[in-house]
């Protein structure tokens, strides 16, 4: 047995995904998943945390303690599901909170205190995974797409999977080994904040309220300006770029719309700039796999599946054997196996880095 358990807590600051995993004989085996939301109040200071703000390092030591707490209550949930004790567990991956992600300054930062979960729950911590592709002049993003290759590539297909999380990142396995990869812009960020600010809640379940909307055109080309969209990859972004006020300044020039057709034109942006983005690198792809929580808005896939005008055939993981919830949490588990056998975690052709590079810093039990 080789088990590994990977935790993910995205930019969408819910909660954290976790996932116990087997990778004995090269395979990947899911023993037990589990999902814990933060507090309300702990999802705030991390919203808060994603910008300069008064006594920072005290407040973001704080909400790395509780980020431990949380992924040690995951840990336990994990064990207990998978009749697995501690001992077993090789190590756990966590990924931590990303509070900061500026590549070009040379830093990525996901919060977290790895020395306090392994203290908690007595295996051995592997964090920090994204700092060392950076060092070496990567972006430090995405990391998925290699699992993606590991999971899901086969050699005479060229597969795309698409991760639509607060932020949506594209692989394009094109069947040889090759493999590129990006984010391609915001995938839920910004619905989710508009439907907060509107509605109260925390997300546009399947897209519903989006569908009561009509898009505006002159606002999606407003929003389709933004120069990322545009760059080359590598690349990579978050809520440092796609915020609101990056939102608010847009709307600006559009005082009058009905916040429905603001939704429905948010989850169109979506839609298109992933598009765009398999247009450009996966032409000719089989099929498009979609995991990441967009792939329970109906809405978002439909207007994908418009803006790929049938030409690649849209479909979630599940379709691949894996529940769209939780490949995150699997990747950094298998992140965590890479570590412990000391193989590189990055693809240097996707994060720009000069090479492939160990990535992860071990906290022992
Ligand atoms: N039933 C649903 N209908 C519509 N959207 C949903 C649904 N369930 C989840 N989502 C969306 O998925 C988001 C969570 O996705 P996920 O857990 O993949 O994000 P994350 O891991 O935080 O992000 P990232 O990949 O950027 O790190 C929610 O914030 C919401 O916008
Ligand atoms: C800096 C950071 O946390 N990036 C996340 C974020 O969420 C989606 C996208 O932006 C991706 O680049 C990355 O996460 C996934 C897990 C990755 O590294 O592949």
């Amino acid at each position: 047995m080789a088990l590994y358990i990977g935790l993910m807590s995205g930019t969408s600051l819910d909660g954290v995904d976790g996932a116990l995993a087997d990778f004995s004989d090269a395979a990947t085996r899911t023993l037990a998943a589990a999902y814990v939301p933060f507090p309300t109040a702990l999802r705030a200071e991390l919203m808060a945390l994603q910008a300069a703000g008064a006594n920072e390092l005290e407040r973001e030591a704080l909400a790395a303690n509780q980020i431990a707490i949380h992924y040690a209550q995951c840990v336990a949930e994990l064990l207990r599901q998978g009749g697995v004790a501690a001992g077993a567990v090789s190590a756990v991956a966590a990924h931590g909170q990303t509070i900061r992600h500026r590549p070009e300054l040379g830093f990525t930062r996901q919060t977290n205190n790895p020395a306090l979960l392994a203290e908690l729950c007595g295996i051995d911590v592997v964090a920090d995974f994204r700092s060392r592709d950076v060092a070496a002049g990567g972006q430090g993003a995405p990391l998925v797409p290699a699992f993606h290759q590991a999971l899901f590539g086969v050699a005479g297909l060229r597969r795309v999977v698409a991760n639509i999380g607060g932020i949506a990142n594209i692989s394009v396995l094109h069947g040889d080994g090759r493999v590129d990869g990006f984010d391609t812009g915001p995938g839920n960020v910004l619905m989710d904040s508009w439907i907060a600010r509107h509605q109260g809640r925390e997300y546009d379940a399947d897209g519903a309220w989006a569908a009561s909307g009509t898009v505006v055109p002159a606002l999606l080309a407003a929003l389709l300006a933004e120069p990322y969209f545009a760059l080359p990859a590598p690349k990579s972004t978050g809520r440092d770029l796609f915020h609101m006020d990056w939102l608010d300044a847009r709307l600006s020039a559009f005082p009058q719309l009905a916040p429905a057709d603001v939704q429905a034109t948010l989850t169109r942006l979506t839609a298109v700039t992933l598009a765009r983005a398999v247009a450009q690198y996966g032409g000719g792809a089989d099929a498009l796999y979609i995991c990441g929580g967009g792939a329970y808005n109906g809405t978002l896939l439909r207007d994908l599946a418009a803006a790929l005008d049938g030409k690649v055939a849209v479909a979630s993981t599940e379709a691949l054997g894996v529940a769209p919830n939780r490949v995150e949490a699997l990747a950094f588990a298998w992140l965590g196996y890479r570590f412990n056998a000391r193989l590189a975690g990055n693809l240097p052709a996707v994060t720009g880095a000069a090479g492939p590079r160990v990535l992860g810093a071990l906290y022992p039990r």
